[in-house]
């Protein structure tokens, strides 16, 4: 292990990001609350000024997995489509296997420079994580409770919103509706085969009534719909956690970009159109595990230098007086400030560890677990 490897995995390091990440994050939710008055006068300004607030946040994890741990991300391509991404609305449909798959994603609407201003349809559990889920509820991302009755409303109205939203998009859909487990597979595969449909090898079976009522709200909107594809090579299985200990890994992401009116109207044809799409993608999968790469040629956008520059700013800033706080600690002598100044810090590296366990599949919800069940009743 050379000595930079060995700096960063040190547990000293991790403790300087995540206190970083922590008190940027809340002074940023913080001066985003500050906007509500600005909302009313002006929403386009005052959303403006959320994407760049927003940008601060997210672009400290890109910097994590692009600058820290040298993550090679690897977009395939076709070279027409290429000079169109982060030139215009488009919603992104993405495999959910990965613990890291929307870090990767944000890594390349950091490179397209619609970083600030991307979007998700997310489970409602993540508005409450402290800095992202409040940081998103300032950049009006779409938030669902994956119980169609009352999602079909709420989803519908999200979306009509971001008609008029000032800068380029991409809203990110995951149609899988939940992170990719054997369990989860072997379930979403027994309803496939009860409503007749092909099965899937590397996905599970797309929920479409989220897909359909984006593609309808969004059109006029968003120009194109961008099937991504995404693995990583030698079958790794990236972490957060891996990222922050410096772990590189290398990321696959196969884009082809499909006008919107090319996807039909009609609920029924739209999900038929969607179970297709999800038949062509595990081909992909299928041809990725047979030769080690995506169909087509490899058109990677450079990492820039924007969120590194972010993240030292925000250590710069943060970093001098935390230097001087613990230097007056420790003078001071005092037992009893020590240890609560100890017991603050353990209370907050708890909380992100929490954060970080958002990410994790082995925590995973049970959604997508148990429907066969249902379905039997
Ligand atoms: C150039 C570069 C290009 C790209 C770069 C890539 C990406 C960058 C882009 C943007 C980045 C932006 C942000 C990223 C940052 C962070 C994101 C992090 C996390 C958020 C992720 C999530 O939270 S995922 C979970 C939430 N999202 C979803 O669930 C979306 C998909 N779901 C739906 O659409 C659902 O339909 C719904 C949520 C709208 C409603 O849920 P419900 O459960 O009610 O679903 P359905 O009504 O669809 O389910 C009932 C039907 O499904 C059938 N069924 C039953 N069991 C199963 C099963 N196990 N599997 C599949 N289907 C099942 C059932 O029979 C019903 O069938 P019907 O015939 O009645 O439809
Ligand atoms: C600078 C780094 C310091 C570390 C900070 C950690 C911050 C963690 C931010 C959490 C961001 C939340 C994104 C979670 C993405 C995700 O993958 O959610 C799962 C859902 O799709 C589906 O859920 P499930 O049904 O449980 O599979």
């Amino acid at each position: 292990m050379g000595l930079l490897q060995l700096l960063k995995s040190q547990f000293l390091c991790h403790l300087i990001i995540c206190y970083v990440f922590l008190v940027s994050g809340l002074i940023i939710n913080l001066l985003q609350l500050c906007t509500l008055p600005v909302w009313l006068v002006s929403k386009q300004l005052a959303r403006r000024i959320n994407i760049r607030l927003a940008y601060c946040i997210s672009s400290q994890m890109v910097a994590i997995l692009e600058w820290w741990s040298g993550t090679e991300c690897t977009l395939y391509t076709d070279p027409k489509s290429y000079p169109l991404y982060g030139k215009e609305n488009a919603i992104v449909v993405l495999n959910h296997a990965f613990e890291i798959d929307f870090l990767c994603g944000w890594t390349f609407c950091e490179r397209f420079g619609v970083l600030g201003s991307s979007k998700v349809l997310a489970k409602k559990q993540l508005a409450y994580v402290p800095i992202i889920g409040w940081m998103w509820y300032f950049l009006e991302i779409v938030f669902c409770k994956r119980k169609w009755e009352e999602d079909r409303r709420t989803v519908n109205e999200s979306l009509e919103k971001l008609r008029d939203y000032p800068e380029n998009f991409w809203f990110l859909l995951y149609c899988e509706g939940t992170r990719f487990t054997p369990k989860k597979h072997q379930v979403s595969m027994q309803v496939a085969e009860s409503k007749g449909l092909s099965k899937l090898k590397y996905h599970l079976l797309p929920r479409t009534k989220g897909f359909w009522v984006t593609v309808q709200s969004l059109r006029g909107t968003a120009a194109a719909v961008y099937d991504s594809t995404l693995n990583f090579r030698n079958n790794e299985m990236p972490t957060l956690l891996g990222l922050l200990n410096g772990k590189k890994y290398h990321a696959d992401l196969y884009v082809r970009r499909i006008p919107l009116e090319l996807i039909p109207e009609d609920e029924k044809e739209c999900a038929e159109w969607l179970h297709k799409l999800y038949q062509e993608k595990d081909s992909f999968q299928e041809h990725y595990a047979k030769t080690g790469r995506f169909p087509g040629p490899i058109m990677s956008p450079p990492r820039r230098p924007w969120s590194l520059i972010n993240w030292l700013f925000w250590s710069c800033l943060l970093l001098y007086p935390l230097g001087l706080l613990l230097t007056q600690l420790i003078s001071s002598g005092s037992v009893f400030t020590i240890v609560a100044s100890v017991a603050v810090c353990s209370a907050a590296s708890l909380g992100v560890r929490w954060m970080i366990g958002q990410t994790e599949i082995k925590r995973a919800s049970n959604y997508g677990n148990k429907e066969v069940s249902l379905n039997n009743n």
